[in-house]
């Protein structure tokens, strides 16, 4: 597939249709594509990334449509296989020089074998001339990895964002003023890949918006011919503001914490609380991280198993604590029958989260009126902070 995406910039990736798991972890409800691009300069002709190796023949066969017979650079955003893949393959069949910042080059040489002479470094804020097009390189460190950059196109006013503003997303539509479903897979994306960055993600946000940006161009998904909408979803998804939402993560094995959760989702649901629930043993990781982008609450259900949390729950949370949400409370409901130590374990389990842990409520065996009444409890304390 190739499509013009302005004057001599063309799209030139991949779109994988029905891949169903990412990193052998994140589902993929709507496949995904590798976004690679071909810029011609009056003098030199620029590719930004490359793609996933296994769709080798259809890049190559987009290079061949447009009769690219030697890529002068091949501009490395970002080092993970599923853009830097075929770099060494456009080294050797177009003679083109890498270009990167040091820290990529340094993991394209252990995790791809580049060679130290087919690289060409550069620094932040550096320009290099294609003859009438100019390319500058913006380093945006853990917009996925350490050494992950962007790369900005100055007189199409193009953002080649790599990772950043990225969408699991197969559509024929490779260019788009955004839909929500856009919006809904970008949120998806940033949840799963950006979340746990949300700090520094600050700081490359306000690099970014300091630019001209008329389109932006990223590694996976549709091209945003509106950046705005993308740019300020980012803004509200990592600002330190969160929607009056509790998400409720459990496991139940013989319904005795089910019945404790249904309790809780109605007790707060009648006090105007919004809830997102999810029974965690089939669920999709994705629609979890989806949830606690933006949430003030977390509440986690478990039922005791042999003396700890249940090792499903205890997956859960490991998820939460690596996706760092910006959560502002966390509570605890769960049964046991003779005794153990999940509270302990699941406050330890989520040190990255710098949230208030309410009252915990638990329960020996079925709860009882007396167990009610502490759910009641922790739904009015759940309910005053939300809708203060
Ligand atoms: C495999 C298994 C291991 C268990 N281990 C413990 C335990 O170590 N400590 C404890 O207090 N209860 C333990 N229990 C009992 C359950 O925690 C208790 O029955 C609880 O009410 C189950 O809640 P649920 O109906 O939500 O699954 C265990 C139950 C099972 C099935």
């Amino acid at each position: 597939m190739v499509r013009k995406i302005a004057e001599n910039v063309y799209f030139v990736g991949a779109i994988d249709w029905d891949r169903e798991l990412f990193d052998e972890l994140i589902p993929l409800p709507n496949g995904t594509t590798y976004n690679s691009y071909i810029i011609k300069g009056t003098e030199k002709i620029a590719l930004i990334d490359t793609v996933e190796p296994r769709k080798e023949e259809e890049f190559m066969n987009n290079l061949k449509k447009l009769n690219i017979q030697k890529i002068d650079y091949v501009i490395s955003n970002h080092a993970e296989q599923d853009h830097s893949g075929l770099i060494g393959k456009v080294v050797e069949k177009f003679g083109a020089k890498v270009v990167t910042n040091k820290k990529c080059a340094d993991f394209l040489k252990t995790h791809i074998h580049i060679k130290d002479e087919d690289v060409i470094t550069i620094e932040d804020g550096q320009e290099i001339s294609l003859g009438d097009k100019t390319l500058k390189f913006i380093f945006t460190p853990w917009t996925h990895w350490p050494e992950t950059m962007v790369t900005y196109l100055k007189e199409d006013k193009i953002l080649f964002s790599c990772d950043l503003f990225g969408s699991h997303y197969a559509t024929s539509e490779i260019e788009q003023v955004g839909s929500e479903k856009l919006l809904e897979m970008a949120k998806r994306y940033y949840a799963e890949i950006m979340m746990p960055f949300r700090v520094p993600m600050k700081k490359n946000i306000e690099k970014v918006e300091m630019l001209d940006i008329e389109k932006i161009a990223p590694s996976h998904g549709p091209v945003y011919k509106n950046p705005k909408l993308i740019i300020e979803a980012y803004k509200k998804w990592i600002s330190d503001e969160v929607e009056n939402e509790v998400v409720i993560l459990y496991v139940s094995m013989h319904e005795s914490t089910r019945k404790m959760v249904e309790y809780l989702v109605e007790s707060l649901m009648d006090k105007g609380v919004k809830v997102k629930l999810h029974n965690i043993v089939n669920a999709d990781i994705g629609e979890i991280a989806i949830d606690l982008v933006e949430a003030s609450t977390v509440v986690i259900g478990t039922p005791m198993v042999l003396t700890g949390v249940h090792p499903i729950v205890a997956g859960a949370i490991y998820l939460v604590n690596a996706l760092r949400p910006k959560t502002k409370y966390l509570a605890i409901v769960g049964s046991y029958g003779w005794g153990g130590k999940f509270i302990d374990e699941i406050k330890s389990m989520l040190s990255n989260v710098k949230a208030e842990l309410l009252e915990p409520v638990t329960v020996k065996g079925l709860i009882d009126s007396e167990g009610y009444e502490k759910l009641e409890h922790l739904a009015k304390e759940i309910a005053e902070r939300n809708l203060n």
